[in-house]
């Protein structure tokens, strides 16, 4: 199979505009021995880029989710986004969770304008109301903007999130396992409507799973992950066009290449 990398990419403080994880490593104190959860840990997504990050139970991806967010400390090393190191939680970032996150008592409208008026207080009210608008439109919850959550399905509540990490146009779209909590359908439908969110806003996305063929229904790169200590094992470009069918041969190659990497001893 084509275009698959050995090693992991090389990195220097003069990557492009999106992230740069630079040899990355992060030992917890544990309960008595220090835990080594991620060792060494570098790659790239470029701007534009949609990366998946996969690897076994334990690898460290929350961790290293964790840290991209700026939600933890790196041991070691660190990561950059648009060449400035990440040292807390930026409005550069957009992130989504597994668990919706949103806010019960504020209407759908108002989870996705939350983060506006915080990033830019000075901006004007129609500003605001105008992205909102734009935003319910690309989720196609335009109808629903006067609902609260909990009369939302799991999928609508995956959207509202969507929406409201794009409002405040981010650098990045950080994505922890976001499917992770609907049925296999509304999985299928909501990553045919994230690949459509990417390509008409240009985002750059890293979206983290545990499932390697949602990770090669949506990447353009899969990092792949190995445990103890948490490390790439390999970067897997998916040379396959899109819109990918799960029955074409050259999909189901990359999802048994990427099966026997995760699989593979160290
Ligand atoms: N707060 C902590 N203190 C000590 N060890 C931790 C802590 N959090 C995680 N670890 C350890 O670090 C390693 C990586 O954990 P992490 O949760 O990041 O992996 P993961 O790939 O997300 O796992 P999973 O897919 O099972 O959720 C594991 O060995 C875990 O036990």
């Amino acid at each position: 199979m084509a275009g698959v990398n050995g090693e992991p990419a090389a990195v220097s403080a003069d990557d492009d505009p999106g992230v740069v994880v630079d040899r990355v490593g992060k030992t917890y104190d544990g309960d008595g021995d220090p835990v080594r959860a991620l060792d060494d840990v570098s790659f790239s997504v470029q701007e534009g880029e949609f990366v998946c990050l996969v690897g076994p139970s334990g690898c460290g991806k929350t961790t290293l989710f964790r840290v991209i967010a700026g939600l933890a400390d790196a041991t070691d090393g660190e990561v950059r986004l648009g060449g400035t190191p990440v040292t807390g939680p930026t409005t550069d970032m957009g992130v989504v969770f597994q668990e919706y996150h949103l806010f019960p008592w504020l209407t759908v409208e108002e989870n996705v304008g939350f983060g506006l008026e915080r990033s830019d207080p000075s901006g004007g009210a129609a500003e605001r109301a105008a992205r909102v608008d734009e935003m319910l439109d690309l989720v196609g919850l335009t109808e629903f903007r006067d609902s609260y959550p909990k009369s939302l399905s799991g999928g609508m509540k995956q959207r509202v999130a969507i929406a409201r990490a794009l409002a405040v146009d981010p650098h990045l779209l950080l994505m922890d396992e976001p499917f992770g909590a609907v049925d296999a359908q509304t999985r299928e439908m909501l990553q045919r409507e994230l690949l459509d969110v990417w390509a008409s806003t240009g985002k750059t996305v890293l979206f983290v799973t545990h499932d390697v063929a949602e990770a090669v229904t949506l990447a353009d790169r899969i990092v792949v992950m190995a445990a103890e200590p948490g490390r790439v094992r390999e970067v897997v470009d998916v040379d396959v066009d899109r819109p990918r069918e799960r029955g074409d041969p050259a999909f189901g190659e990359h999802v048994a290449r990427v099966r026997e990497l995760i699989g593979a001893r160290p």
